[in-house]
């Protein structure tokens, strides 16, 4: 047995934040073996790293498993910020290319129409579908993630001053204010400095690579949906809407100036569009019909679905828990054949 063996059962030892195996990133500094008896030293990107003992079992397993291995000691230490600034670059350029990503932005027109739990259930269901997810709650005065996705008072683990790492959860990689600040604060920003941290919440956060970047926007057509328009190459908007006439409206305005600021929009979604009966299974359009398709036909883009308005989806969001995590429950099926759409369209 000899250190090119431990090295190469080292490299099926993945960071699970980082989602690349230790030795690619540089991680082992020494391996040391003493009769059968190895010792690894891993350098963290942080000492406080929630998941090293994942990565000790994960150390211990493979080294354990070559022929002549009697013992497995790890130590941890922790990366040089030369080392750090190796790994995710120097501060202030982007840690993220995008450039196989799709962004897709998440707008409405009124608030309240459930932008944010249509951009949490379709994150879920994207990475259900095998797409590697993240999601940045871009309302950053009125951020709802963290409650909708289970994770209020997580906070994301920051290495040094080079990165923030996304908090993970139902297969999504997600950043919101919500995680940074303490609840209830009041944030009083004026629209440059909120531009600010959207642009470091996509430059800063370490997202490694992602099929999809989902923004779930403030409603209306305010400054972040126009920076985003203006300054995000390549994002594509989604409108979610209502069948009620003015969420409509409104909605079509947010159309309209993505039309004019040559922003490509994938699709119109229809929120609550109707309530089912549970006893005898009727479609009741409580808050009349139609409105979402109207409104796709007059922007001349896709009609990608309506989801109705579901007892289990207000309790999910108000609870963390999403309904669509089961693929094949009824709003599972309505979000996978939105996702589908989604996928044939781009
Ligand atoms: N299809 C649905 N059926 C039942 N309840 C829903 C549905 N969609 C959203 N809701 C509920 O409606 C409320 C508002 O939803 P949400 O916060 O997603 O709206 P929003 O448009 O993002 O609001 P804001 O403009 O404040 O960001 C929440 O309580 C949510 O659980």
């Amino acid at each position: 047995m000899d250190k090119n063996q431990i090295y190469a059962a080292l490299q099926n030892v993945y960071d699970p934040e980082l989602n690349r195996n230790l030795v690619e990133l540089n991680m082992i500094k020494d391996v040391s073996i003493d009769n059968g008896n190895v010792e690894v030293v891993v350098a963290l990107t942080t000492i406080g790293c929630p998941l090293k003992n994942k990565m000790k079992e994960d150390i211990l397993n493979e080294v354990g498993k070559i022929e002549g291995v009697k013992s497995v000691k790890v130590q941890f230490g922790e990366m040089s910020d030369k080392e750090k600034e190796a790994l995710f670059g120097k501060k202030k350029n982007s840690l993220n290319s995008f450039e196989n990503t799709t962004i897709l932005a998440i707008g409405s027109g009124k608030g309240g129409v459930g932008k944010s739990t249509v951009t949490a259930n379709l994150a879920i269901t994207l990475a259900n579908m095998g797409y590697k997810v993240g999601l940045i709650d871009a309302d950053i005065l009125g951020y709802s993630i963290p409650q909708i996705m289970g994770i209020k008072g997580v906070r994301p683990v920051a290495i040094g001053e080079q990165a923030i790492l996304p908090i993970e959860t139902h297969g999504v990689k997600i950043m919101s204010m919500g995680n940074l600040v303490e609840e209830d604060e009041a944030l009083i920003w004026r629209g440059p400095v909120l531009s600010g941290v959207l642009e470091q919440f996509m430059n800063e956060v370490y997202w490694g690579e992602l099929d999809f970047l989902l923004l779930d926007l403030p409603p209306g057509t305010g400054d972040i949906p126009l920076s985003i328009m203006q300054e995000v190459k390549d994002a594509r908007f989604l409108i979610v809407t209502t069948p009620q006439i003015t969420a409509k409206g409104v909605a079509k305005r947010l159309g309209i100036m993505a039309q004019k600021t040559n922003t490509d929009i994938i699709g119109v979604i229809e929120n609550m569009s109707y309530f089912q009966c549970d006893k005898c299974g009727e479609k009741h359009y409580i808050f009349g019909s139609g409105e979402g398709e109207k409104l796709s036909r007059e922007l001349d883009v896709s009609f990608l679905g309506e989801i109705p308005l579901l007892k289990e989806i207000r309790e999910g969001s108000d609870k963390g828990i999403s309904p669509v995590v089961d693929l094949n429950s009824p709003v599972g099926k309505i979000y996978k054949a939105i996702g589908e759409k989604i996928i044939e369209d781009i």
